[in-house]
């Protein structure tokens, strides 16, 4: 995950590959619910590994419910009907999937048992409303206070007190249908008699309630129902476990990965593993919605083939009552369409993880785009002259997923703009790996990848500041020396003599080399170690004067320019390698201080050395290194020079990252 302040995306133009979705959040909270309540163990696999399943999982095992973890399989041991802890206060951060069910759940515990309960979040989860659920839980003689604000948690549920059953539950079903899905998990724990549920105003999100109904059917009860107004609970139903089931994928995230398609799949379609034609979730059926856009959807049952129909786009008017999560990606789509499009039914983005339609209008507005909203809709014009913009995500994951689209802005309008996305963390809700995922798919211009070259001699800091930059900006790393370091060592095992050129750039042309989780490794061999020995940095320096070495391993330099972008590390990085490099840096410190800090390292290290010997080598390499002919060790014309011999490593970094700053256009 990119747990940093922004991401910085280039203008992408293609996408290509499989991705395989993270498990559905509404169907994993609302199985570890159930599975906590049923009687008997339940084996769940495919469970999102995120932010609002961490919370339940938490909040279940603070009320003493037993479980394990295996990878994504999770293993609960149900607690038939009564919870073991009596009292608890449980943070739920800011899942709507975790506190409504839990305050239904808990609610109707307290009443029956007695119990002492509250439930918290995180401010925004304080001005979401739930004054409904309360309502209907007094109504059936829960004790429910609000602790802040009436209507919103944090909440107290208290008991014992004695439940009216025997008249239907009313609940308000237009503001989120979350609440009658609360009461459905609920009240099999106390339906000893029919229970009636009966839903006020128009139900929005079905989808959602038919998703609490088959896995209600799953733990064995069967719910009667009569429309989208009265629900029956029969008597005597009770929560068991069905032993071992399976989580669909996030239909919702793959909502970003159908429009992915839609734009930039040009060739062949992107495959979406994890939902299709079977899927239980509604949300799937923003295929529809994309499909009436354009896009060529091909359904499986357990996947979508999806690629570029119609171009440009085709703006639509989408009622969205049935799919709001996912409609927030057709107002991105929307720019890219032949006309304007209008979703209507979104009144309940006001009152999800933000105002998601003000920040929505906003955000687009920021891009260049025309946009009209009103209570409950939202209105998008294309765009044609697209603007790099800074991305607020107000702390709401799918603002921050659904705009990495219009990184793709090549493809819909005139030239080509960096968009970035600021706390691009806060996709850890749903889907944590998201913008790995995402870069694993797309594909940009090489000219368009971004690349800080850091050039200078050994010991002066290049690999720590480059270390220290890519983590800052979310990029990948080149160690172009570890390179030359390969090359030289694998010609010692084989016995070569490291001037013999004719010799030598094969075997570079054909390293089995390859960088995984900080290592280096030769084929199968790990040669991290190995590999920053002072003499092999010494015979790296004798190889790499060798032009066909050199010219041996250029190519492989180039590959590692990907998406979102490079922080490259080495002699002619801005010279030689990346010329079109919009930042290079030559980093320099005198040559003591160099001798001191590789002293310093190697002593942490446990290596014996001396600093009079480590002076002599690295003068040496240096000499080498700067009057080679091919790529000689020296400053790019347009570089900026950092004497850091007197700056600590964080003044480096900051030094760096103010003049990458400086030239964004953010
Ligand atoms: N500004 C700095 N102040 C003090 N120590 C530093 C500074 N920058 C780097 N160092 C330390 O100097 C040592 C050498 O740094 P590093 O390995 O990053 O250099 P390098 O230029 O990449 O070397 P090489 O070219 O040999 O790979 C490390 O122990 C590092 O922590
Ligand atoms: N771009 C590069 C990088 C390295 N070299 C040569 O390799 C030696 C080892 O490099 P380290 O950065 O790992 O110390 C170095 O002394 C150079 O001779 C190079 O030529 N070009």
């Amino acid at each position: 995950m990119f747990n940093i302040p922004f991401l910085d995306l280039p203008p992408l133009r293609a996408a290509l590959g499989t991705v395989t979705l993270p498990g559905s959040k509404s169907i994993s909270n609302r199985i570890l619910l159930m599975a906590a309540l049923a009687e008997g163990r339940t084996e769940i696999h495919g469970l999102l590994a995120a932010d609002d399943t961490q919370v339940m999982l938490e909040s279940l095992r603070t009320l003493g419910v037993q479980w394990t973890r295996d990878g994504d399989t999770v293993t609960v041991d149900g607690m038939g009907g009564r919870v073991p802890q009596a009292q608890a206060d449980l943070f739920l951060g800011n899942a709507g999937t975790a506190m409504r069910p839990l305050a239904a759940a808990l609610a109707l515990m307290a009443a029956r048992y007695g119990g002492d309960y509250q439930l918290r979040g995180v401010p925004r989860m304080h001005e979401r409303p739930i004054r409904d659920l309360v309502d209907a839980l007094r109504g059936l003689g829960c004790q429910v206070d609000c602790l802040a604000q009436a209507g919103y948690p944090p909440l107290r549920l208290t008991g014992p007190s004695s439940l009216h059953l025997d008249t239907p539950v009313r609940v308000r079903g237009d503001v989120s249908s979350q609440f009658l899905t609360a009461l459905l998990m609920a009240l099999p724990l106390v339906a000893q008699r029919d229970v009636v549920v009966e839903v006020e105003g128009e139900l929005i999100s079905k989808p959602y309630i038919d998703i609490t109904l088959a896995l209600l059917g799953r733990f064995g009860v069967r719910v009667q129902r009569d429309g989208w107004q009265r629900f029956t609970i029969p008597a005597g139903s009770r929560l068991q476990s069905p032993g071992r089931i399976h989580v669909e994928g996030d239909a919702s995230a793959a909502s970003y990965f159908i429009a992915l398609g839609a734009l930039a799949a040009l060739g062949e379609p992107l495959r979406i593993e994890g939902v299709g034609s079977d899927a239980l979730q509604g949300d799937v059926r923003f295929a529809d919605a994309a499909a009436a856009m354009g896009a060529d959807i091909r359904l499986e049952p357990n996947a979508l083939l999806v690629q570029r129909g119609r171009w440009p786009l085709r703006g639509i008017e989408w009622d969205c009552i049935a799919i709001p999560d996912a409609a927030m990606t057709l107002a991105v789509m929307a720019l890219f369409a032949d006309g304007p499009s209008k979703l209507t039914g979104i009144g309940s983005w006001r009152v999800k993880e933000t105002d998601r339609i003000a920040a929505m209008a906003t955000e687009l507005r920021k891009l260049g785009a025309t946009v009209d909203e009103g209570p409950d809709w939202i209105r998008v014009e294309p765009l044609r002259e697209w603007r790099p913009a800074s991305i607020r995500t107000y702390d709401d994951h799918r603002m921050a997923m659904c705009f990495s689209l219009a990184a793709l802005n090549p493809l819909g309008g005139h030239g080509a703009a960096p968009v970035r996305i600021e706390d691009p963390a806060c996709v850890a809700k749903t889907y944590p790996d998201y913008f790995e995922t995402f870069f694993g798919l797309v594909q940009a211009d090489a000219a368009d990848v971004p690349v800080i070259c850091i050039d200078g001699p050994t010991a002066s800091g290049k690999g720590t500041l480059a270390d220290e930059l890519a983590q800052a900006l979310g990029f990948w790393v080149l160690d172009s020396g570890a390179l030359y370091r390969a090359t030289a060592w694998a010609a010692l095992q084989a016995g070569l003599d490291l001037n013999d050129e004719a010799a030598v750039a094969p075997l570079a042309a054909t390293l089995p080399l390859r960088f995984a989780g900080g290592q280096v490794y030769l084929g199968e061999e790990n040669v991290t170690e190995a590999l920053r020995q002072e003499a092999v940095g010494l015979g790296a320096s004798t190889v790499a004067a060798l032009p066909a070495v050199r010219q041996a391993l250029h190519a492989l330099q180039l590959g590692f320019r990907r998406v979102p972008g490079l922080v490259a590390d080495g002699r002619d990085m801005g010279t030689a390698i990346f010329p079109d490099a919009p930042l290079k840096v030559f980093l320099t410190a005198s040559a003591a201080q160099r001798a001191q800090r590789r002293h310093k390292q190697l002593i942490f290290k446990g290596v014996s050395a001396n600093i009079e010997g480590l002076l002599a080598d690295l003068e040496a390499r240096d000499l080498r290194d700067k009057t080679r002919s091919a790529s000689p060790l020296k400053p790019a014309q347009d570089a900026r020079l950092l004497d850091n011999s007197d700056l600590t490593i964080e003044a480096s970094v900051d030094q760096v990252l103010a003049w990458w700053a400086d030239q964004r256009p953010f």
